[in-house]
């Protein structure tokens, strides 16, 4: 069964209804280079208000240790995910499971990346270019996703309803991973294609 991690969260009622419709796992973001950053009070009542067994991830991007460490302290997230420049050994720092994103735009291949985290609980592939946000809307071509890879693959960039389960399909990652393909706007989420992209997830899993 694949994974499903809804991204960009700034709502509790975005996050409710994400977790209802069966998606495993929330993204908040704390960076601000990001259009969905959410402030550290909010992302606490989204936390406090999500029901077991559905994960927080806490994302930033070439940020200060020390945000890191407060979103730690005052949100508690599941799992930190880094989509900067940050080595390994900088992302294992706080001691928590992290994911590392990898930008994939320019097609690069994922393998020797995957080889750069060997700390990571999960690498995730995003269809943006070296140095940009995510959040990007952009896909990449699936097919460089490595089979058998070392850690579980995260897919993400551009992903929806009308493509998410060709996605599957191809490269059968551990998780999938979106944002701009489930909004009406940055941060905001529509129930609607909420909805359609877990059904269709849920769909190709089983074909
Ligand atoms: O979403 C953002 O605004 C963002 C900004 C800076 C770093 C990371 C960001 N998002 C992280 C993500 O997990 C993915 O990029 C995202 O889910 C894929 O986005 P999309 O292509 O819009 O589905």
């Amino acid at each position: 069964m694949t994974r499903i991690k809804c991204c960009g969260m700034t709502r509790v009622g975005d996050a409710l209804l994400a977790a209802r419709l069966g998606a495993d796992a929330i993204g908040l973001v704390f960076t601000a280079r990001s259009r969905r950053q959410v402030t550290l009070a909010r992302a606490r009542e989204i936390v406090a208000a999500l029901p077991p067994f559905v994960a927080s991830v806490a994302l930033f991007m070439d940020d200060e240790p020390g945000l890191v460490r407060q979103v730690l302290d005052e949100v508690r997230p599941t799992l930190l995910q880094f989509h900067g420049n940050e080595s390994d050994a900088w992302c294992a720092q706080f001691g928590r499971p992290f994911l590392k994103a990898i930008a994939m735009g320019e097609g690069v291949a994922a393998l020797p990346w995957l080889r750069e985290y060997p700390q990571a609980a999960g690498v995730l592939l995003d269809g943006h270019a070296a140095g940009e946000a995510g959040g990007s809307g952009r896909t990449f071509d699936w097919s460089l996703l490595p089979r058998d890879p070392a850690q579980p693959l995260v897919l993400a960039g551009g992903l929806h309803a009308g493509n998410v389960g060709e996605a599957v399909r191809t490269a059968r990652p551990w998780a999938v991973d979106v944002a701009s393909g489930v909004e009406s706007a940055p941060g905001i989420k529509d129930p609607a294609r909420l909805a359609a992209f877990i059904r269709a997830v849920r769909a190709a899993d089983a074909a």
